[in-house]
């Protein structure tokens, strides 16, 4: 019998966090689909489509930025999938307005979202791991922005700055566990997420509507836009045993923009 092994992933019910899903899915895992509340309908399509791919799911409502939420998530995971292996912080927001303009209430939101959640999940997961014995994977969404600050995305830009801060200090706290703790670093992908950034952008510059979005992607060396399934192949790899010896890395995904 083999045994089962258990990912969950916020931010599930759309974009890259279902590419996520799914693609954890092929690689053998149940997968729990975090998501809000009122993404419960296309996060239980999510399930049915991770079902269809012979594993086992379920969609877990929660919100990210409250920590008993993921603490939750993470137990009913457990309990109803069998076991936890691999937590993927997925979810996040961005804001894309000008540093002078951003209000303190829309920057303790998205530090709530993007960076609390971070930590959150990192404490809730490291917590399951040691109770069930496991030498689980923490796995988190960071960007091109946590390398480099983008304008108009600058308070977007220091949350995943964080990111990068929080997975370098966790992983070399919790190697002892044998946890590993690492982030995925996306350049432009064609989610939901790029289409408020571009109508916002227009909204700034004037620019017509996908201008922004095309002056982006005709700065990707490989020439093309990001999907959901390429930044997958780097979280299959962060998720699976090829990489137990990596840990505290954020791994650009970004089809040539940034080099370290
Ligand atoms: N789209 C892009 O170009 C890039 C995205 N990323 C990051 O990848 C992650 C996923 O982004 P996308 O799929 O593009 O975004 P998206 O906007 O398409 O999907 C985000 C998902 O997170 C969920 N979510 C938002 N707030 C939540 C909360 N408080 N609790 C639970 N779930 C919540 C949303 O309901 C949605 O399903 C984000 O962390 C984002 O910052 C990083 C680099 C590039
Ligand atoms: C959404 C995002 O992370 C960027 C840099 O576009």
């Amino acid at each position: 019998m083999t045994e089962t092994k258990v990912a969950l992933v916020t931010g599930a019910g759309q974009g890259i966090g279902r590419g996520l899903a799914l693609k954890l899915a092929g690689d053998g895992f149940d997968i729990a689909v975090v998501d809000l509340p009122f993404q419960t309908d296309k996060g239980q399509s999510v399930v049915e489509e991770v079902k269809a791919l012979g594993r086992n799911a379920l969609f877990v409502s929660a919100d990210v930025s409250k920590r008993a939420d993921i603490v939750a998530a993470v137990e009913t995971a457990a309990i109803e999938l069998g076991s936890f292996d691999v937590m993927v912080n997925n979810a996040g927001i961005v804001q894309v307005k000008p540093i002078e303009e951003i209000t303190e209430e829309e920057l303790n939101k998205i530090f709530a979202i993007n960076v609390n959640s971070v930590v959150f999940g990192i404490q809730a997961a490291s917590a399951k791991f040691k109770e069930l014995g496991k030498r689980g994977k923490i796995i988190s969404a960071a960007s091109i922005a946590a390398i480099k600050g983008f304008p108009i995305l600058g308070a977007y830009s220091a949350s995943k700055f964080a990111v990068r801060g929080i997975t370098q200090a966790a992983a070399q706290e919790l190697a002892p566990a044998g946890i590993t703790v690492n982030a995925y670093a996306p350049g432009i992908v064609g989610t939901g997420m790029w289409e408020v950034i571009d109508q916002r952008l227009h909204e700034i510059n004037g620019k017509p509507l996908g201008q922004n979005l095309k002056e982006n992607v005709d700065s990707i060396a490989l020439g093309r836009i990001e999907t959901p399934e390429d930044v997958a192949g780097v979280v299959s790899f962060l998720a699976s045993p090829n990489s137990d010896y990596v840990t505290g890395q954020v791994l650009l995904v970004d089809g040539g923009m940034l080099y370290n």
